[in-house]
């Protein structure tokens, strides 16, 4: 069924790959402090989601949110996550409880668990005969400040579910890489999620029904240290492409 969603970060990568998927299947209300440089569905906010007022007005009327909106660089310094991931999702989260959103996805990362890659279990953990396998139950461990932005998202999430009653879904991404998987990398690989899976996972989080959920966000990649079978349980998620299927292109 269509929902009134407000994309946030819906000029970047993840926002135009759900488009790319979804754009007829529901209203769209886009927000990004960068303009479209195209066509886009619905309506465009042009905001900072760190500025209270600005994402006040654009929860106005919206059935779901998907926040994307965000640094998404592993590397990314302490006062940039600390304004844009941390403080720009909590704001995201108020407002969205003040205004009686009924569900709010986020876009969390494997950075959150990145550092459960030790010395000891890379590279073989990338690879399809070695059974080691995270499912979303497990603590955060990042391995990065970006990555502590992220599990620090998904205890917002958690604590507007339980004080609030929002549905949140965190969706922790894998790589998200357009029409092949990352060339030569194992663990991108193991973790690609294709635009078209990416699409379909997220139409699912807007349509299903959860109370909180962290789910892993891949494709059905054979080489995978990710179970999606919580993704598979909660959101009806039924990747269609696989990193495997990839294994005769060059350098794949
Ligand atoms: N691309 C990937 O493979 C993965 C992405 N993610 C997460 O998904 C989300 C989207 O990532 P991408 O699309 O790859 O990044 P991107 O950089 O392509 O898009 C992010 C968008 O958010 C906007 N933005 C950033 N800070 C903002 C703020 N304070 N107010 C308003 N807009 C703001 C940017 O202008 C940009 O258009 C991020 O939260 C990222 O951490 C997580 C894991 C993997
Ligand atoms: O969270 C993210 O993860 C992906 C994959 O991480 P990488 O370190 O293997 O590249 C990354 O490409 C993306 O930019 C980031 O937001």
């Amino acid at each position: 069924m269509a929902q009134s969603v407000l994309l946030t970060g819906a000029a970047g990568r993840v926002g135009q790959a759900i488009l790319g998927g979804l754009a007829d299947d529901h209203e769209w209300r886009l927000m990004d402090r960068d303009p479209p440089t195209d066509d886009q569905p619905g309506e465009f906010v042009i905001g900072d989601i760190t500025d209270e007022e600005t994402v006040r007005e654009a929860m106005e009327g919206i059935d779901v949110v998907v926040h994307l909106a965000g640094d998404p660089r592993p590397e990314a310094p302490w006062d940039s996550v600390l304004t844009n991931n941390i403080d720009g999702t909590q704001t995201v989260f108020e407002a969205a409880a003040d205004a009686g959103v009924e569900k709010v996805a986020f876009a969390s990362s494997n950075h959150a668990v990145g550092a459960y890659e030790t010395d000891e279990r890379t590279p073989e953990m990338y690879r399809s005969d070695d059974d080691y396998l995270l499912d979303g139950s497990e603590l955060a461990r990042p391995g990065n400040l970006y990555g502590v932005s992220k599990a620090a998202g998904e205890s917002l999430g958690r604590y507007y579910h339980d004080e609030y009653g929002l549905s949140v879904v965190c969706v922790r991404i894998g790589n998200l890489t357009k029409g092949h998987p990352p060339i030569d990398y194992e663990r991108g690989q193991a973790m690609w999620l294709s635009y078209r899976d990416c699409a379909h996972l997220f139409d699912r989080c807007i349509q299903a029904d959860y109370g909180y959920e962290i789910v892993y966000g891949i494709s059905d990649n054979d080489r995978k240290y990710y179970s999606i079978d919580r993704a598979r349980e909660v959101l009806g998620y039924e990747p269609r492409d696989n990193s495997a299927e990839h294994a005769d292109d060059d350098s794949v």
